[in-house]
Parts: C-alpha cells; structure tokens; sequence
C-alpha cells in the first residue's frame, strides 16, 4: 500500500488535532493515510514502527514545541533511525512540519526548524508554506513559511482558527500533490 506517514507527538490535544486537519487535506486527494503516534496515549493511537518510516512516500511530523524544540519522545525515536539513514532510505521522499505552542513568540519558528534537522539529515524534501496561501500573511495566530503552526494559549485551550486550519490543510495538500507527481 503506497501512504503518506502523518506522525506526531501531542500531549494535550492541539498537535493532534492539526494532524487531523492534515489528514483530512491528504485524504481528500484520494492518498492513503497512516496516521502514528510516538508514544500511546490514548487507546486508538497507534504506535510507529521502522517498518511505517521505511515504506512511506512522504512523511508529515509534528510536535509540540517544548522550550523552542521539539518535545523529546519525537527525539528519541529519530534516534534510533540510524538503520535507515545508513541505507539511504528516505532520501527524496517529501516532508513537511509542524508545531504547536502556547505562546506566539515563544519558539515555534525554532521548533520548526528542529522538526526539519532530521529530515533533512535523512535527505527528506522539505516542502514549507509559499506565500501563495493567503492565510499566511493574514493569520492572526499560528502560520508560517517553515510549516503549519498553532499557538494553543497559556491553557492549551485555544481552537484551532480559520487561517491555522486553511494553512494545515495546505500542507497536506501540498503533500499529497508533490508525492503523487513524483511517483507518477
Ligand atoms: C516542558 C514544556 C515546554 C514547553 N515549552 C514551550 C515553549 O518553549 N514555548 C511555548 O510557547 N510553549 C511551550 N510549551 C507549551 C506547549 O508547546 C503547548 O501547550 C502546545 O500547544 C502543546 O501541544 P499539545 O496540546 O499537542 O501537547 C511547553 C510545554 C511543556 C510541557
């Protein structure tokens, strides 16, 4: 089965849900979807493999920002990729980022350029967000060309907002749309 990995880490709920959104983007262009988490944390979260890793076309990853970076479940599994970086096998597969954090200013920018070092290291493709996407330059909130961001609030309890949400669903389209012309 040919997928896109959407792979995060959440601990309350807000990295999730704009996994969902991508999800949602990627399934809409009739690619198929694994959807993993790092650790379980709820019943229906299914947990990584190498095996999802090696055998995906292009790879969504996500987590929190914690103190500026990424938090440290999603650290250690990339960890313990050597394997597959030693054989190369995910060089010139798509990828894309993607944060949340309490505060605006309070390092979501650094978490995304966290969340891209392995990637790249691994020879990913990173795709960001153009500047095609309105959202971008009118968001209020979370949103920027390193990859699709959300600031929850001091309380985790912020929504996600219109514009966080149009700019996850780019993402995933995006996505979708490079992998399918690059395994045409
Ligand atoms: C240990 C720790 C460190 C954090 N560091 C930051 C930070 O540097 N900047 C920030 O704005 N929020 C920080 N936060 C808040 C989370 O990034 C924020 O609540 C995020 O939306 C949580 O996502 P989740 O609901 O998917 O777990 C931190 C939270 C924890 C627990």
């Amino acid at each position: 089965m040919s997928y896109i990995l959407v792979l995060y880490h959440s601990s309350h709920g807000s990295v999730k849900s704009m996994a969902h959104e991508i999800c949602d983007a990627i399934s809409s262009t009739g690619m198929q979807i694994k959807l993993r988490t790092f650790v379980k944390q709820s019943n229906s979260d299914l947990v990584v493999s190498q095996d999802d890793l090696m055998h995906c076309q292009a790879l969504a990853f996500g987590s929190p920002t914690r103190f500026g970076m990424m938090a440290s479940q999603a650290k250690l599994f990339w960890e313990n990729t050597s394997e597959l970086w030693l054989k190369g096998r995910l060089i010139d597969k798509p990828a894309s980022v993607f944060t949340s954090s309490s505060s605006m200013h309070g390092g979501n920018e650094s978490t995304l350029l966290t969340l891209s070092l392995p990637l790249l290291h691994h020879g990913m493709m990173l795709l960001g967000v153009p500047y095609d996407i309105p959202e971008l330059s009118s968001t209020q909130s979370g949103g920027t060309p390193y990859g699709a961001s959300h600031v929850s609030g001091l309380s985790n309890d912020t929504k996600l907002s219109k514009h966080e949400i149009k700019i996850c669903h780019s993402v995933g389209h995006r996505l979708a749309k490079i992998t399918q012309q690059l395994n045409k």
